[in-house]
């Protein structure tokens, strides 16, 4: 697990560690520099240590402009050839920038007030970092627009400038970034979209916040990586098949069968002990074909739909419903039922979603566990909030959502958020080929399957988003990101999770 950092929140543990820590800004500065002369070294003298760079340095004068003064010092230093821009368009200037651009001067470092037009192996953007507040305009404008102009390899300090920290928003403008080293914490705004396509790499260096400084900010968001995989529920050797739960999914209509198969697959690959299909007598062949596995009862009318909503809820530990259930008479009765009357765990996806949007106040009523997996579109319709709006502020809408119903939301994007309405967690896994009918369902049957299999509401929602992006992943590595399709993802869950298997107490 990692802390992923906002505006503010950066702000705080820089504050905590100067002041009241009295670790000196200069010397976090100084770090800061070293690592950023690390990372350029490491990619462009690895081969030959002794090539000559020719560097361009802008710098505005806030402190991120003090890190690009002591990385020029470095870079010089080093035997660099280095040209420093200084903008020089902001009227407070940090005490640290003003020391940094005196050494600079003193060392015979070359400072213009605008860019000498030249053919550098490195441009390096120290002009606006978590201090960037507002539009970037004017002649901020003109040098980032200048910058992207430019060839050679290009490097953001901390945050390319333009790049709202926060929200990943781009504020007018944005250098165009290559890498970006970024300090103590990774930041919200490198890994949500737009700011994250434009950071390029993003390297994460301490330069010496001491983590009791984290801690006591305790950042309200954080990702998983691979080492997170080991909160998998453990099997145990004298296990049966109900010791891994009985999973009711309520899914599939007359026209739509694909995602009752594809939720009931994820969720028996994930490991659950047995999964029941509750779905329009339609499908009751293709389900028998496509997931044999699975036990099944099956709604000609309303009257049969509403006995199925029944069995489910008297029969499982876990419901999961609305996957291609359509929004007619029965499937809304059914949604109605379960989600006012269940005791277990609801994950309520897709169609239950744009049911309940209809009558909210369904949400409000529940007496177990209730995880929602809405799009961005669901999302929309759930709030009322506009899609833009929501995509701007995608883990506040999430957060307070989840807070406003009580809920576990895991609202899917390219960065799907998920949120007790507590804390949020930001997921970094899976990629665009994911953008195919039917993920959305995959994803359902995983956080179904990781209930069943013995987690909480929250953790499953987690770890099952954070898994289900690992899939897509695998799935993208086999058949390439155009061609692969839901029952991919669905096919790499095994390959995901088999390494990260172990034996415990269920
Ligand atoms: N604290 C520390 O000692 C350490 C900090 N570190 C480094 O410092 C960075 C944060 O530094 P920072 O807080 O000085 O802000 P920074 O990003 O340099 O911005 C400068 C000023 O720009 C202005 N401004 C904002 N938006 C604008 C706009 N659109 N157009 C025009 N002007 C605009 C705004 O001033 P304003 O005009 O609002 O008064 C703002 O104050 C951080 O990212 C890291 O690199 C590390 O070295 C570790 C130690
Ligand atoms: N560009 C992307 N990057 C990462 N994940 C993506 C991307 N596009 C889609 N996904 C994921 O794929 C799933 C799509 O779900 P959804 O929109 O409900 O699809 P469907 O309704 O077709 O099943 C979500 O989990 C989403 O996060
Ligand atoms: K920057």
């Amino acid at each position: 697990m990692f802390y992923v950092a906002d505006r503010t929140e950066m702000q705080e543990i820089d504050r905590l560690t100067i002041e009241e820590k009295g670790v000196p800004g200069i010397l976090l500065m100084e770090r800061a520099a070293i690592t950023v002369l690390e990372e350029i070294n490491s990619r462009l003298k690895s081969i030959n240590a002794d090539r000559k760079l020719k560097c361009l340095v802008v710098v505005e004068g806030g402190n991120n402009g003090g890190d690009g003064l002591a990385l020029a010092r470095l870079l010089y230093q080093q035997g660099d050839i280095v040209h420093v821009c200084y903008i020089n368009g902001i009227s407070r200037v940090s005490d640290s920038f003003s020391y940094q651009l005196e050494i600079a001067k003193k060392i015979g470092i070359q400072v213009t007030d605008h860019i000498i037009d030249s053919d550098y192996d490195v441009v390096v953007d120290g002009i606006f970092g978590v201090g960037l507040k507002r539009d970037v305009a004017g002649i901020w404008r003109e040098t980032i627009e200048t910058m992207n102009g430019l060839g050679g390899f290009k490097v953001a300090i901390d945050t390319p400038s333009g790049v709202d920290a926060s929200t990943g928003q781009i504020m007018g403008c944005a250098f165009k970034a290559g890498m970006t080293v970024t300090f103590g914490l990774n930041k919200r705004g490198l890994i949500f979209y737009p700011g994250c396509e434009i950071s390029g790499e993003v390297v994460v260096r301490d330069i010496g916040f001491a983590q009791a400084e984290v801690d006591r900010v305790h950042p309200v968001a954080y990702s998983y990586n691979r080492d997170d995989l080991c909160m998998l529920p453990g099997r145990s050797d004298s296990s049966n098949k109900g010791t891994y739960g009985k999973l009711a999914v309520i899914a599939g209509s007359r026209d739509m069968s694909g995602a009752m198969t594809f939720a009931a697959e994820a969720a028996y690959r994930m490991g659950t002990g047995l999964v029941k299909i509750y779905t329009h007598i339609d499908n009751k062949e293709i389900a028998g074909v496509r997931i044999p596995e699975a036990v099944l009862m099956c709604y000609s009318n309303k009257d049969e739909a509403e006995q199925c909503a029944r069995d489910a809820m008297e029969w499982s530990d876990a419901i999961l419903i609305g996957p291609g259930i359509g929004k007619g008479d029965a499937a809304r009765s059914m949604v109605e039922y379960i989600m006012c009357e269940a005791v277990q765990t609801v994950i309520a996806d897709a169609d239950a979603l744009n049911i309940i949007s209809e009558k909210p106040d369904i949400l409000g009523r529940h007496r177990g566990p209730v995880i929602v997996t809405p799009h961005i579109g669901e999302m929309s319709r759930l709030t009322g909030v506009a899609i833009p709006d929501i995509k701007k502020n995608i883990l506040e809408v999430c957060k307070d959502f989840s807070m406003e119903y009580n809920v576990v939301s895991a609202l899917k994007d390219a960065r799907t958020c998920v949120s007790d309405g507590r804390d949020v967690y930001i997921n970094t896994s899976g990629n665009n080929g994911m953008s195919t009918a039917g993920a959305g369902d995959v994803l359902a049957g995983i956080i179904a399957g990781l209930v069943c299999t013995g987690l909480g509401a929250y953790e499953a929602a987690k770890l099952g988003v954070y898994i289900h992006g690992l899939a897509g992943d695998m799935a993208a590595e086999h058949r390439g990101r155009n061609a692969m399709i839901a029952r991919d993802i669905v096919s790499a869950i095994s390959e995901v999770i088999k390494g990260a298997e172990h034996d415990g107490q269920q």
